[in-house]
């Protein structure tokens, strides 16, 4: 996408002329080197728009095993001549991260938590940067508690919200608070949304999803090491969720949201849910049903993108 901005004379002016691109960063330019240290990977020793310059869909998720399976998965739908056990993890010199690349579907693991999915992102969108890739799409995969839906029900994020029901992400930098908005790409939650009603179990809602630093006390828990609050006061606090349109619970959608908006990256939040949070806390669903669960946003992802690709109307 092609950015011409207009000085205010109004005319077009080269100097205003610039491409939209997936950093924002002016520092990133003047570097000889971009190590990415946390994939093991360098713009001196791999040749990125090479290796990645194809990449159109990028999908991430909390789990390494869950990003490999989806990886085969992807392999399968998109009916890639090659073996599976040819996928190999391009961040095998560490184990920080893991990353699959199966056509132009590149499958990352993110791990838990604020912290650990913004690293990933840092380094993924110069990445794309350094390979030149153009069009992108991004979407999380991953899993949730619900507020008032049945176990297994995807949540499609509308707006991604923080602890306090606001559709922004704080990060402190340099001792100040900076705010950025939580804005997702509307048109693919709409196709997302439109694409389930087209596959089999495969529940579906769009509505706001909050994000949350901690999995217990964070989420309103009474089952974790430390609890400092009533029952009654856990149920009001998920009652005013669910009044603020709060229909699922996890731990990356903020600050995936907000980088990708302020990096102009098309992207999506597609969560299952583990548990209906009203109705307990401990996840004690058996583990084929949890596997199941799991599958439904990479069925849900898999569809659009064949149908984004063609292989399928
Ligand atoms: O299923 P994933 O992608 O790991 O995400 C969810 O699961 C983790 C907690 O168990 C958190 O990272 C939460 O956001
Ligand atoms: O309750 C849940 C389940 C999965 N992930 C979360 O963050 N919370």
């Amino acid at each position: 996408m092609a950015l011409i901005l207009i000085n205010n004379t109004g005319n077009k002016h080269n100097n205003y002329i610039r491409q939209a691109k997936y950093v924002n960063n002016p520092h990133l330019d003047g570097m000889e080197e971009d190590i990415l240290y946390h994939f093991s990977l360098s713009t001196k020793t791999h040749d990125l728009p090479q290796m990645f310059g194809d990449v159109k869909f990028v999908c991430v998720g909390g789990s390494p095993n869950r990003m490999r399976t989806f990886a085969e998965y992807i392999h399968e739908q998109l009916e890639m001549p090659s073996n599976t056990a040819d996928i190999k993890d391009i961040c095998e010199g560490t184990d920080r991260y893991s990353m699959y690349k199966v056509g132009p579907v590149l499958s990352i693991s993110h791990g838990v938590g604020v912290p650990s999915i913004s690293i990933m992102l840092h380094e993924l969108i110069k990445l794309l940067y350094h390979a030149r890739c153009r069009g992108v799409i991004i979407f999380r995969i991953g899993t949730s508690g619900g507020i008032g839906l049945a176990a297994g029900t995807i949540v499609i994020t509308d707006k991604a919200v923080d602890s306090f029901f606001r559709p922004q992400f704080e990060q402190v930098v340099l001792g100040k608070v900076i705010t950025r908005s939580t804005e997702l790409d509307v048109d693919i939650a709409q196709e997302l949304l439109q694409y389930s009603s087209e596959l089999t179990d495969m529940p579906t809602v769009f509505a706001n999803t909050m994000c949350t630093h901690d999995f217990y006390e964070g989420q309103g828990r009474l089952d974790g090491a430390l609890c400092s609050f009533s029952t009654e006061e856990k149920f009001e606090y998920l009652r005013k969720a669910s009044k603020a349109g709060v229909r699922n619970i996890e731990m990356e959608s903020s600050v995936f949201a907000a980088m990708c908006h302020v990096c102009n990256l098309k992207a999506a939040v597609v969560c299952v849910t583990l548990l209906n949070r009203f109705e307990g806390d401990q996840i004690s669903t058996p583990h084929d049903i949890l596997m199941e669960y799991q599958q439904r946003p990479q069925r849900l992802v898999a569809h659009l993108i064949k149908k984004r690709l063609g292989l399928i109307s």
